[in-house]
């Protein structure tokens, strides 16, 4: 009988890259051949917080993974089927007791499809191992001593690529895509979308670090500005193009001779904020679809279709609001603040769950990343009890951070010819002034579809008087037990 050769398999996930990626070193430390594999899951592509927009973004990455593979002819196997099925039909052909990945915090179907997997290893005899994603700490009970394990995370040594010929040839790979339906990569080559992979990832690294970060903190609330002044390393970091350690030992490089230093921490001290709300996510795995604070279980609000509609859509008759809407359907992105306006509009002045508003802007945003999303949705919408309840008020952020309307101007133009002050607030115009420039509300823009001072005031009223049940406050103690730093470790310097 002809004895088949050992071969580790890399499951890619999160991690589309190949310098500093654990997975792929430590299945290259085997000395056995080396496989590196993307599956599309169809569970994960039904799944409603996915869109067409991550699976272009994931296929971007491995198409430039794959340029960067030919030099140790290598390519990455990419198929639609399941793991397990997957690693099945390659155990035709190899000798397979090695499967490497790193710990993904994902939404509970990856939970579940993390424990059959775990499952069929062990009926298989196969071992897999699972490395530390970004400094993110499996079945930790609280956070004493994280902010320090994660520091020395970050500080350690980048992890080389050194492939020394084990991987598969191109030719076996090839071989080998004859027992998979292969993956079709191809994707529209012009989008408004940041584009995946890591050659694009270190293009915005380095104009970043080069010239854009020195605006950084006077751009980040400005929907405008801030496209270009934030490092928009986003979706690279969510998707693994680069590993957060990678960005932290850029920006330390830097350091030394920038002259903005107060810009460059803050930027830092955002990669520390990303770990942390994984962190959350990773021991407080329920939040994907009920709030972290149980008081706030008792909230019911009614779903209006008709509301999440014009919210979806940019039709709310709010002009930053439905701005907002249409650049993050267009692009994929939108800057922090007003993704927090976005939610607060939602769920306080719409009045609507905050599990629906988290579901559509997970589809929306090119770095949808769970651990992130959930914990900002709940805490813009004030259900966590722990943060300071905030309801933004649209027409004061947008006269405050898009001040002569440009932003307005550009994603909603049917208000573009009109005088800055009318923009913001169109509603405020006569029939006369509506006569005079040429619009007629509620026919060429909707007039807003709600009362915002009374509805905010609704909002206010019974999220205040919530803080204050026994629940909600015996939740807080529990939270805070658990889940919270030291304030001044959030911040890094030096
Ligand atoms: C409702 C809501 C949902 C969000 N969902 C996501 C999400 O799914 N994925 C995501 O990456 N970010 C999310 N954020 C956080 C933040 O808005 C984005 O990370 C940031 O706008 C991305 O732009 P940037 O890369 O230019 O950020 P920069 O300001 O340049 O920050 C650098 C990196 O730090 C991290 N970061 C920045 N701000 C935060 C923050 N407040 N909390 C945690 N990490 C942060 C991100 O990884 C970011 O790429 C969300 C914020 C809100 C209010």
């Amino acid at each position: 009988m002809q004895t088949k050769e050992p071969l580790a398999i890399v499951w890619l996930k999160r991690d589309l890259r190949l310098q500093d990626n654990e997975a792929i070193f430590n299945a290259l430390n085997t000395g056995k051949k080396v496989l590196l594999l993307y599956v599309f899951e169809e569970f994960l592509i039904k799944d409603p917080h996915y869109d067409i927009r991550h699976w272009n973004f994931i296929k971007e990455s491995i198409i430039d993974l794959n340029k960067e593979l030919i030099q140790y002819n290598s390519k990455i196997l990419a198929v639609n089927s399941e793991v397990a099925a997957t690693i099945n039909q390659l155990m035709q052909h190899y000798h397979i007791q090695d499967l490497f990945s790193h710990q993904e915090t994902g939404l509970l179907c990856t939970y579940h499809r993390d424990q059959k997997i775990t499952r069929y290893c062990h009926n298989n005899l196969i071992n897999w191992t699972e490395n530390i994603w970004n400094g993110v700490l499996r079945g930790v009970q609280n956070r004493r001593g994280w902010v320090g394990q994660w520091t020395a995370y970050m500080e350690s040594p980048l992890i080389d690529f050194n492939p020394k010929n084990q991987l598969l040839t191109i030719k076996e790979i090839e071989h080998l895509e004859t027992l998979f339906t292969v993956t079709d990569l191809s994707t529209p080559i012009i989008t408004p979308i940041q584009k995946g992979g890591v050659t694009e990832a270190l293009k915005y690294q380095n104009t970043f670090f080069k010239e854009r970060y020195i605006n950084y903190t006077k751009g980040i609330s400005k929907p405008e500005l801030a496209q270009e002044s934030c490092s928009r390393l986003s979706p690279y970091l969510a998707w693994g193009n680069l590993s957060t350690r990678q960005v932290w030992h850029a920006a330390k490089n830097i350091r030394p001779l920038s002259k903005n230093k107060k810009d460059l921490d803050a930027f830092t001290s955002r990669l520390k904020w990303q770990a942390h709300f994984i962190q959350k996510f990773e021991m407080e795995h329920t939040m994907e679809d009920s709030s972290i604070n149980k008081g706030y279980h008792m909230l019911k609000k009614s779903i209006s279709v008709k509301y999440q509609k014009a919210w979806q859509t940019g039709q709310t008759g709010v002009p930053m609001i439905d701005a907002c809407m249409r650049c993050l359907n267009e692009t994929g992105y939108l800057n922090f603040r007003m993704r927090a306006m976005i939610v607060s509009f939602f769920t306080h002045l719409l009045w609507q769950p905050w599990q629906d508003c988290a579901v559509y802007l997970s589809k929306m945003f090119i770095d949808f990343e769970p651990g992130i999303h959930f914990a900002q949705v709940q805490m813009q919408a004030g259900e966590t009890g722990i943060n300071t309840l905030r309801i933004y008020n649209p027409v004061k952020n947008g006269y405050e951070f898009d001040t002569n309307a440009n932003f307005i101007r550009k994603w909603v133009p049917e208000l573009a010819h009109l005088q800055t002050k009318h923009i913001h607030e169109p509603y405020a115009m006569t029939p006369l002034e509506q006569n005079l420039f040429n619009i007629k509300l509620g026919v060429d823009y909707p007039e807003p579809i709600i009362d915002l001072k009374e509805n905010r005031k609704r909002a206010s009223k019974i999220l205040w008087e919530m803080k204050n049940d026994p629940l909600v406050m015996q939740e807080n103690d529990r939270i805070l037990a658990k889940h919270t730093l030291n304030k001044s470790t959030l911040n890094i310097a030096g």
